[in-house]
């Protein structure tokens, strides 16, 4: 059976609450919010899938909360529907203009509370299933560049706030145009996909992450991991790949696939962007293919 949904009801009118809960308890999950202080607690804590909203309320109203919502990358996409006495056209199209799904007045009826608020969230399925399958590789089923650079600016600007390390790590298959010349394309596309799920399996922490860079080429991130630590992590990465015994006969370094890395790790937040940390790391897969392959340069 799925989960259920997860509904912030925000009201300040502990009745309108209570019958908003009794409305919905039964299909979803509900939190209730007596404020938009409140409800900002709240979304700080806890992923919602929607939020039904009123909008006069004191001190901050809906209008005002709505705005920090879409504001927050975090909150921006957590679909809004206000529910509101407000029956001024000028009040619903403000509503609808500042990024609401929806819009119903009160009194209100149940049922159709009921059926709208299972619209929106069918909605927002399909979208964050559409958001998943565009971040992820399709043939190799490991997240895409796409993916990768999204997460690398977020942890890049985690780091630089807070001074933690990040390490990153650049990775290729050695020799891989010749496998190629030698197996076929489809044996080619079946190595990639068995060496992105043999890098995938040894991320034990849910921090690191792996994503197919283009062609045949990977990368890690690895939030909190220092310098020797990266290393310690690529060479058991280039051990598991060696260990796959891929055999590749023409290769010139050895019998069976094998990956070079260059790693390049930020200390005390002092990369100048997310992109030189990739471009240290290239330079170090560079000299790592320079000194023979099937080794780990770090910069
Ligand atoms: N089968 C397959 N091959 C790919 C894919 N993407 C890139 N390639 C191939 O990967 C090969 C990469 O070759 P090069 O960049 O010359 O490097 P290399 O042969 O691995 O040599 P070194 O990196 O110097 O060790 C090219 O022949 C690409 O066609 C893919 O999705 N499937």
């Amino acid at each position: 059976m799925s989960k259920k949904a997860k509904v912030l009801v925000v009201d300040d009118d502990p009745l309108n609450r209570l019958v908003l809960e009794k409305t919905l308890c039964e299909e979803h999950d509900v939190f209730l919010a007596k404020s938009a202080e409140e409800a900002l607690a709240f979304v700080r804590t806890t992923q919602f899938d929607l939020i039904l909203l009123d909008i006069v309320m004191p001190v901050m109203n809906g209008f005002e909360l709505i705005v920090k919502l879409k504001e927050n990358p975090i909150t921006q996409a957590i679909p809004v529907i206000f529910i509101s006495a407000n029956q001024e056209h000028a009040d619903e199209s403000k509503g609808l203009e500042l990024g609401a799904m929806d819009y119903i007045t009160k009194p209100f009826s149940a049922s159709i509370v009921r059926v709208r608020v299972r619209n929106q969230l069918l909605i927002k399925q399909k979208n964050d299933l559409l958001e998943m399958l565009a971040s992820i590789d399709g043939l190799t089923e490991i997240p895409n560049r796409r993916y990768l650079d999204e997460n690398l600016s977020r942890e890049w600007r985690r780091s630089k706030r807070g001074g933690s390390v990040l390490s990153v790590l650049l990775m290729d298959i050695d020799y891989f145009k010749r496998y190629n010349d030698t197996y076929g394309h489809r044996a080619g596309d079946e190595c990639l996909k068995k060496v992105a799920q043999s890098l995938l399996a040894q991320c034990k922490r849910g921090s690191d992450f792996i994503a197919r860079y283009g062609g045949e080429e990977f990368a890690a991130i690895l939030p909190d991991v220092s310098k020797e630590e990266a290393i310690a992590f690529a060479n058991k990465l280039r051990s598991a790949v060696n260990k796959l015994n891929i055999e590749h006969k023409t290769s010139l370094n050895a019998q069976c696939i094998t990956i070079s890395i260059g790693v390049a790790t930020m200390e005390d937040g002092r990369s100048t962007s997310e992109h030189s940390l990739l471009e240290e790391a290239d330079l170090g897969l560079y000299e790592a293919k320079e000194a023979g392959r099937n080794r780990v340069v770090a910069h």
